[in-house]
């Protein structure tokens, strides 16, 4: 099948997952594609380059059938969703036109037995970038619709902890699929699918919106939250110098003071943006700056770990009264190889505990109760987090620079959700503008 290239600037506009909408398209070309002639299934695989007048090329995966109109997505087509699948689950590859399509599958034979057939395709019904389905009620498959260069953080850490570690509080990654050559990149990813789970921030919601106080059964799941996430990064820890991607690294005073300098940079930005609807804000810019500073200043103390990197309530799952903590697809508006840097695990800590925030300030705009309740969910997920990470050498080994270093990630992240909000949810600037202007002078 060859592609009407002239059709392509239309069809991309229409589609959900296709983030240049607001932008003219200069161009539309293909740098890779493979014909997928699988059983009953035909269509054509295509890695598309979008140039645009103004800012930085896109690609998109394009997996499309012929239409009267031009293209129609293949997606849609179960049995073209079972092909791809097979390609994974059977470690198959098929050439491309400057490279490879290679499916990997790591979950084992035992994760197939139960797989009926032919097997029942469910599509997610959830806003997304990319498009998830879930296969037999046992698997989730997620195809990939926005590529970027390099290694796919998702698949990296997924295949660590399923391959390297004994942690198992995350969804398993199951297998993937790769193209390899001009467009390498990884175009899918399945995990294990676990059923009737909640996501950890409608499950905070319902909790704030029906409870007045916080109970301790609550709190005692935000601590096993804490702990969770302790474990998680003791297994990043747990990686060995062999393992160049993962082994943890001294913290340096350089690293900090590149930490502290990127954030007031950060600061001046985001002001920039924000400062203008906000006086109040640009009043504090003294004293937050202060805050990034103080990271400089602290002597170093314990290591640079992979971490999650955009860890929020809705990147963990709730089933059967569990914690699963999933999403290591990391910052969606930084390159694979910012998001692939080690960091410090307070950052990681510095997320979640804005999620708690956030899950107040949005039912308080509901009109529920008032602001104050999260302060015990914070020193019980804290509780949590120091429980599991007791003594572990990545982490500062001091009270007052823990305090520090939690502090400039908390107005790290708050800078990067004033900005993604302006962005993506403008009436919920308010949120970390708010949180903003409450934090404390810095002593
Ligand atoms: N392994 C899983 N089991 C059950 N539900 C899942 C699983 N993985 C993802 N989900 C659900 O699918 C939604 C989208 O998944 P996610 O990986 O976050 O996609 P995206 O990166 O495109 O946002 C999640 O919010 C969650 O509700
Ligand atoms: O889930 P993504 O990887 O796409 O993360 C992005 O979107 C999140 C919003 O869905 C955003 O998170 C912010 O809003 C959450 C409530 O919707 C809140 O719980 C988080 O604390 C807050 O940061 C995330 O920052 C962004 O990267």
């Amino acid at each position: 099948m060859t592609l009407d290239l002239t059709k392509l600037p239309e069809y991309l506009k229409h589609q959900r997952w296709f983030s240049g909408k607001a932008w003219p398209i200069k161009s539309v070309s293909v740098v890779d594609h493979a014909s997928m002639e699988l059983g009953p299934c035909a269509f054509t695989l295509a890695v598309v380059e979008v140039l645009y007048g103004l800012g930085q090329p896109e690609r998109y995966l394009l997996p499309v059938k012929p239409a009267p109109d031009g293209v129609r997505d293949a997606l849609e087509d179960d049995e073209c969703l079972r092909a791809l699948f097979k390609l994974m689950r059977e470690g198959e590859g098929m050439p491309s036109a400057s490279g490879r399509l290679v499916g990997e599958w790591i979950g084992g034979p035992e994760s197939l037995l139960a797989l009926p057939s032919p097997l029942p395709v469910r599509r997610l019904m959830v806003e997304q970038s990319n498009t998830s389905m879930v296969l037999g009620e046992k698997v989730i498959m997620k195809v990939i619709r926005k590529l970027e260069a390099g290694v796919s953080p998702e698949y990296e850490v997924g295949r660590f902890l399923a391959t390297k570690t004994s942690f198992r509080a995350t969804p398993m990654l199951l297998g993937a699929l790769h193209l390899e050559g001009a467009a390498g990149a990884t175009v899918a990813v399945a995990h294990r699918f676990v059923p009737d789970a909640v996501d950890g921030w409608k499950y905070t919601l319902d909790r704030l919106r029906q409870e007045r106080a916080l109970g301790e059964r609550f709190l005692g799941e935000m601590r096993e939250l804490g702990m969770r996430l302790g474990e998680l990064h003791n297994a990043f820890a747990s990686a060995t110098p062999d393992d160049p991607a993962f082994a943890p690294e001294p913290l340096l005073q350089e690293d900090l003071q590149r930490w502290s300098a990127s954030i007031v940079g950060e600061l001046g930005v985001t002001l920039a943006d924000v400062g203008r609807l906000n006086p109040d804000l640009e009043g504090r810019r003294e004293r937050l700056i202060e805050y990034a500073k103080r990271l400089a200043q602290v002597a170093p103390s314990g290591q640079k770990i992979r971490i999650h990197g955009d860890l929020h309530l809705g990147q963990v799952l709730r089933a059967e009264g569990q914690w699963l903590i999933f999403d290591f697809e990391g910052e969606p508006a930084r390159s694979f190889t910012a998001r692939r840097e080690k960091y410090s695990a307070l950052r990681d800590v510095a997320g979640m505990i804005r999620s708690f925030d956030y899950a107040e300030a949005t039912v308080a705009l509901e009109g529920g109760e008032p602001r104050g309740r999260v302060g015990p969910s914070r020193a019980a997920f804290l509780e949590g987090y120091r429980k599991a990470t007791r003594g572990a050498p990545y982490l500062p080994s001091d009270e007052a620079t823990f305090e520090v270093m939690l502090r400039a990630f908390e107005l790290e992240k708050l800078l990067y959700e004033v900005r993604y909000e302006l962005q993506n949810r403008p009436d919920w600037v308010r949120i970390p503008v708010e949180a903003l202007l409450r934090m404390e002078d810095s002593k």
